[in-house]
């Protein structure tokens, strides 16, 4: 496949590697150490699919620049979804297929789905409280970190109990406290613990490297071409 990269740090350089190794082509790099290379010089005919993983601040930006010159993309960037509405749009208006994930492991996401499961279940038996814990390396710039956002709204769906979340311990019982640690380089911790006076029950995923992420999202560039619509995760591995 013949990919363009956009976004050339961690995760656009391990992204790199691992496109390479399963024969892929990178046609481009758009990143700002290369202030010469614009999303407006390619065309679909030169790109099967775009890669994105930049930052809160620029993803969106990039997003509608593929979308516009009808390029699909596959976006990693976390903290830009408040303006996913838009995106969606803009994706049927121009009849370009969009891909996203919080987190494109796929031990993440069935950790999502196992999520969901005990949240019903709990709630069902009641009696427990719940709380969120992420950790993640001292470079993050968003916080709570886009897959523990993902993790709260399967709590919330699931859980009537709690009805809104907040980055920060608090005692209102109808609010999920979703606490946002920095740590060296951890990868990215996720922690879910329902707690009662009697015990506590813990759900965890602790990714070890960044290759969960590559293979998740190099899977997605593979399948989206020819496709139209908005999808996700779910949508790949049948969840
Ligand atoms: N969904 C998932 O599975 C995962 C999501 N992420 C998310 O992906 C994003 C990137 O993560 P990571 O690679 O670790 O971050 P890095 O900071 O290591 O890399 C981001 C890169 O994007 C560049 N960049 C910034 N603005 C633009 C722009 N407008 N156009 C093109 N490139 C730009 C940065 O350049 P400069 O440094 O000069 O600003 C930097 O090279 C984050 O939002 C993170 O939360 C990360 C891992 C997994
Ligand atoms: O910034 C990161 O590194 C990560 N970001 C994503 C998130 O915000 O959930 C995914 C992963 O946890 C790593």
């Amino acid at each position: 496949m013949k990919l363009l990269l956009i976004g050339y740090g961690k995760m656009g350089r391990a992204i790199e590697a691992q496109a390479i190794a399963r024969g892929h082509q990178i046609v481009g790099i758009v990143d700002p150490t290369r202030p010469d290379v614009h999303i407006s010089d390619f065309v679909p005919a030169q790109v099967d699919a775009a890669i994105e993983f930049t930052h809160p601040d620029a993803a969106f930006q990039n997003v509608a620049a593929c979308l516009k010159q009808g390029i699909p993309v596959v976006c990693g960037s976390t903290g830009w979804l408040h303006h996913f509405p838009e995106a969606q749009a803009l994706s049927q208006q121009t009849g370009t297929p969009l891909f996203y994930a919080s987190n494109y492991s796929v031990g993440v996401n069935l950790f999502f789905h196992f999520n969901e499961y005990v949240a019903a279940k709990m709630h069902q038996f009641g009696g427990y409280n719940v709380q969120v814990r992420e950790i993640h390396h001292t470079q993050k710039v968003d916080q709570p970190s886009g897959t523990a956002l993902t993790t709260a709204e399967g709590i919330l769906r699931h859980f009537p109990a709690k009805t809104t979340w907040r980055n920060e311990a608090t005692e209102a019982a109808h609010e999920l406290a979703i606490l946002s640690e920095r740590e060296g380089t951890v990868v990215g911790t996720h922690i879910v613990t329902y707690s009662s006076p009697a015990d506590s029950i813990e759900l965890k995923h602790e990714a070890h490297t960044r290759e969960g992420f590559v293979q998740g999202a190099l899977l997605a560039a593979e399948w989206l071409p020819g496709r139209q619509g908005v999808f996700g995760m779910k949508d790949l591995l049948g969840l």
